[in-house]
C-alpha cells in the first residue's frame, strides 16, 4: 500500500448491519428478561439448556480451587502487577481544594458502585481480559463487580475468584452486555459501568446501551501498527504481527517501515512461522485485510501512523522514545523490540484493553480512572466578587428565574 493511503484505509468503527443485530438482541433483553437472555445465551454462547447463568462467589472459588495450583499462582502474579499499576495510576489523582472567588471550590473522587466487566470467550478463553477488568475495577473502589463471558472455562472462573468478583455472568455479546446494563429481573442488578474489549457484537452492544449506563471505550478486534526502520529485527516483527493476527479474522496487523527490504523479509519469516502456527486459519483471515507501507522518510512513517491512530504500536525504530514523542494518536506504546507487544496483553502492568477503529484519537485505554468520577464542589461564603456576573449573565440569557435566585442572595453578602 503506498504510504498516503494507509489514512484512508482505517476500518470503519462499527458496520451497520451488526450494529442493526445488536440492537435487537439488546432490545430483547431488556424487554424478555431472563427467558430473553437464556435464548439468546444457548444460540450464541453455547450455553447447555438448563444450566445456570449466573455464578456467585462460593462458585467462582470453586472453580479456583480446581485449576492446578501453579495455574492459580500465575493469576495471582499477573493480577498483582496490574494491581500495582492501576493503584499507581490511581495516587495521580487526587482530591483539589483551591481559592475561588468568595470561597473554595474543588474536586473530589469517587468510584461508580457497580461495574460489568465483559470478557471475550468466543473464540479463545480470556482470563486476562478478566484481571486486566475487575482487577482495575478493585483498585478503583468499586463496590459491586459483574463478569461477563460465554462458556467461561475454569480458568477464566479462577481468574473472576482472583480478581474477587461478586458475580459471574456465562453470558457473552450483545446479550451480557444488554444484561448487565438494564438488569435481569432476579438475575443480575443493573450496573452503572460496563467496560471491557469483545468483537464487533460486543462493541456495538456498548454503543447501543450508553447513555442508560457508561461505558469505557470502544474495545474491539485487535490493531497493531509495527514502525520499523532498517535496525528492525524482521523475524520478531512476523512474530509481533501473527500474535495479533490470531485474536479475530477482523483484527489487523499492519507494517509502516522506512526501510524498502524489509517487507520481504518479514514476508520469509511470516510464511514460516504461520506454517507452523495452530491458529493459522484466523491469522491468515485477519492478515489478508492487514497492510505493508514504505515511507521515503521517517517523518512521513510517523504521519501515516498518527491519522491511523492504531490501538496497539509497536516501536521496532533506533530511537523509539523520540519516534513516540512525536506522535499523538495510539492506543499504548512498546518502546523497542524487547517490549513486545505481547507484554503488554499479558499483564506487565498497563491494561491490554485499548481503543481501536481509530478511537485513540479521543480516549486512552481502559485504566482505574475509567472506574472514576470526579465531583466539583463549591463553598461561598460572599458573593460579592462574582454575584452580579451570575445575575446579569442570566439577564443576558433572559432567564429571569436564574437571575433572581442570584439577586436574592447579593443583599446578604
Ligand atoms: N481492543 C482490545 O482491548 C481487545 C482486547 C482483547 C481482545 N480484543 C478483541 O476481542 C475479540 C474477542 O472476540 P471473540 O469473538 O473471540 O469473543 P467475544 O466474547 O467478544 O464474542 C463472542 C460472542 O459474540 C457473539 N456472537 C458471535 N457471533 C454472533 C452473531 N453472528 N450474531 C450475534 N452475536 C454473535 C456471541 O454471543 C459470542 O458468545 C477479538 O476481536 C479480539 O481482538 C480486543
Ligand atoms: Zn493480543
Amino acid at each position: 500500500m503506498a504510504i498516503d493511503e494507509v489514512a484512508a484505509s482505517a476500518p470503519t468503527p462499527i458496520d451497520r448491519a451488526t450494529l442493526d443485530s445488536a440492537r435487537e438482541i439488546t432490545e430483547s433483553v431488556r424487554t424478555g428478561g431472563e427467558a430473553a437472555l437464556r435464548s439468546h445465551a444457548e444460540r450464541l454462547d453455547g450455553l447447555a439448556p438448563g444450566a445456570p447463568m449466573v455464578l456467585g462467589k462460593e462458585e467462582l472459588a470453586r472453580a479456583a480451587a480446581s485449576v492446578p495450583e501453579e495455574t492459580l499462582a500465575l493469576l495471582e502474579r499477573v493480577a498483582g502487577r496490574i494491581r500495582a499499576f492501576a493503584l499507581a495510576q490511581r495516587g495521580a489523582l487526587t482530591a483539589l481544594e483551591v481559592a475561588v472567588p468568595g470561597g473554595r471550590a474543588g474536586h473530589d473522587v469517587e468510584p461508580v458502585a457497580a461495574a460489568g466487566c465483559y470478557a471475550p470467550g468466543g473464540r479463545y478463553p480470556l482470563p486476562s481480559s478478566v484481571l486486566m477488568t475487575a482487577v482495575t475495577a478493585r483498585a478503583g473502589g468499586v463496590e459491586r463487580v459483574i463478569v461477563a463471558s460465554p462458556a467461561p472455562d475454569p480458568v477464566t472462573l479462577a481468574a473472576a475468584h482472583v480478581a474477587r468478583a461478586d458475580q459471574f455472568l456465562c453470558v457473552g455479546g450483545a446479550q451480557a452486555v444488554a444484561a448487565m446494563s438494564y438488569g435481569v429481573p432476579g438475575l443480575v442488578e443493573p450496573v452503572a459501568l460496563v467496560v471491557g474489549p469483545g468483537n464487533r457484537w460486543v462493541t456495538a452492544a456498548k454503543q447501543i446501551v450508553y447513555g442508560a449506563v457508561g461505558i469505557d471505550l470502544p474495545a474491539g478486534p485487535s490493531e497493531l501498527v509495527v514502525l520499523a526502520d532498517e535496525t528492525a529485527n524482521p523475524d520478531l516483527i512476523a512474530a509481533d504481527l501473527l500474535a495479533q493476527a490470531e485474536h479475530d479474522p477482523d483484527a489487523r496487523p499492519a507494517l509502516i517501515t522506512t526501510d524498502p527490504t524489509l517487507p520481504d523479509r518479514v514476508e520469509t519469516c511470516l510464511m514460516r512461522r504461520l506454517g507452523e502456527l495452530p491458529t493459522r486459519e484466523v491469522a491468515s483471515a485477519a492478515l489478508a485485510h492487514g497492510f505493508v507501507a514504505v515511507a521515503d522518510s521517517m517523518e512521513a512513517a510517523l504521519k501515516a501512523v498518527d491519522e491511523l491512530a492504531p490501538e496497539h504500536l509497536q516501536l521496532c525504530v533506533g530511537d523509539p522514545r523520540s519516534a513516540k514523542a512525536s506522535l499523538k494518536h495510539f492506543g499504548a506504546a512498546f518502546l523497542g523490540e524487547r517490549s513486545a507487544e505481547v507484554f503488554g496483553d499479558y499483564g506487565a502492568g498497563p491494561n491490554h484493553v485499548l481503543p481501536t477503529g481509530g478511537a485513540a484519537r479521543y480516549s486512552g485505554g481502559l485504566s482505574v480512572f475509567t472506574f472514576l468520577r470526579v465531583r466539583t464542589w463549591l463553598e461561598l461564603d460572599s458573593v460579592k466578587e462574582t454575584g452580579e456576573d451570575a445575575r446579569d449573565l442570566a439577564e443576558l440569557e433572559r432567564l429571569s428565574g436564574h437571575a433572581r435566585a442570584a439577586e436574592a442572595r447579593l443583599g446578604s453578602s
